[in-house]
């Protein structure tokens, strides 16, 4: 065999092997949510872009939901407002709003809306307000017992999917920023893009919801050593819920919510990894942490 056939057949390996997975994946919808901590470097976020790209022409229907917390803070700073979360979530003044609004539809969609147009015409941005693709109520939340005023955060309460449905039927990949309408007030409510990527799975019929974040996945003892569950079901995650702190607990929550309503695995991966994506669609590895519904299941994937 020439030199040249020798270096070219770990490639025709690597693409055989993503074969099965193709076939598996064909034609199904999956949601991305690609988080503002893993959105810090440019050669991954224009990483991130090619893989999704890469699903859409592999026949995938992907739906990218972002989030930006950090470019939301760093804004609010620049404008000498003050970030404050309580329980994982921003408190939302009707001021805080109009930054959070500009940061995510006005910035942050729109630069990955530009890295996935280089690809040609794919991505079209939306927000939740868009054609009533995501409602939502006003949230609270408790702590110590209390009831906690959130101010603009919202819970989401109704998903229209027509849109974006619309969308992947012309072939195009809908990102989504988190924000919705009110459902019953005229309000804008800031949704935190785990909860809106989650609920927007479960309304899509999604096969997968994928989100990635700054970590390698869901570790089991946090903060105390890097020990990442690479599989757990629905009521395994059920009780480790009140363990887990910060940016993990809508997180989880999110992925339980999708698994619980049709969405047949959620998986926590690692977004400063290049082509992690890829890497968890496509290769018999798999990184990260992946939630299954209960009952009976095949292995990984
Ligand atoms: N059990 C856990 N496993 C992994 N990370 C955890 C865990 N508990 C809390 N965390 C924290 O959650 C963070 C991820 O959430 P977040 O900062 O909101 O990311 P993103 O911007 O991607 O949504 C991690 O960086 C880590 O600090
Ligand atoms: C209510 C709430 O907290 N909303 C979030 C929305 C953005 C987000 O969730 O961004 P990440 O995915 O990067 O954390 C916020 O204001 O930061």
């Amino acid at each position: 065999m020439s030199t040249r056939k020798h270096t070219a057949l770990p490639k025709a390996q690597t693409l055989i092997e993503a074969l099965p997975w193709l076939t598996r994946h064909h034609g199904k919808t999956v949601v991305i949510k690609f988080g503002g901590n893993a959105m810090v470097d440019e050669e991954l976020k224009a990483a991130f872009a090619q893989d999704v790209v890469f699903l859409r022409h592999a026949g995938l229907k992907p739906v990218v939901v972002h989030g930006g917390g950090p470019q939301i803070s760093s804004q609010l700073e620049k404008l000498g407002l003050t970030s404050e979360f309580k329980a994982g979530l921003r408190v939302t003044t009707p001021e805080t709003m109009d930054v959070v609004r500009m940061v995510l539809a006005g910035q942050v969609q729109r630069e990955l809306v530009g890295l996935l147009n280089q690809h040609g015409p794919l991505a079209v941005g939306l927000t939740g307000e868009d054609a009533h693709t995501m409602s939502a109520v006003k949230r609270y939340t408790e702590i110590d017992g209390e009831r906690v005023d959130l101010g603009r955060v919202g819970e989401v309460t109704a998903i229209d999917t027509g849109a974006i449905q619309a969308l992947l039927d012309d072939g195009r990949i809908p990102v989504v920023s988190s924000i919705a309408r009110g459902a019953d007030d005229g309000q804008v409510y800031n949704i935190n893009a785990d909860t809106a990527a989650a609920a927007l799975a479960a309304a899509l019929g999604a096969e997968t919801l994928m989100v990635l974040t700054d970590v390698e996945g869901l570790y089991a003892d946090w903060p105390n050593s890097d020990d990442v569950i690479s599989q757990l079901t629905a009521s395994q995650l059920e009780k480790l819920l009140p363990e887990l702190a910060s940016g993990m607990v809508p997180k989880m929550e999110g992925c339980l919510y999708a698994v619980r309503n049709g969405v047949n695995t959620a998986r926590v991966i690692d977004g400063r990894v290049q082509h992690s994506i890829l890497l968890e669609i496509f290769t018999d590895e798999g990184i990260g942490t992946m939630v299954v519904p209960d009952g009976p299941q095949g292995g990984r994937k």
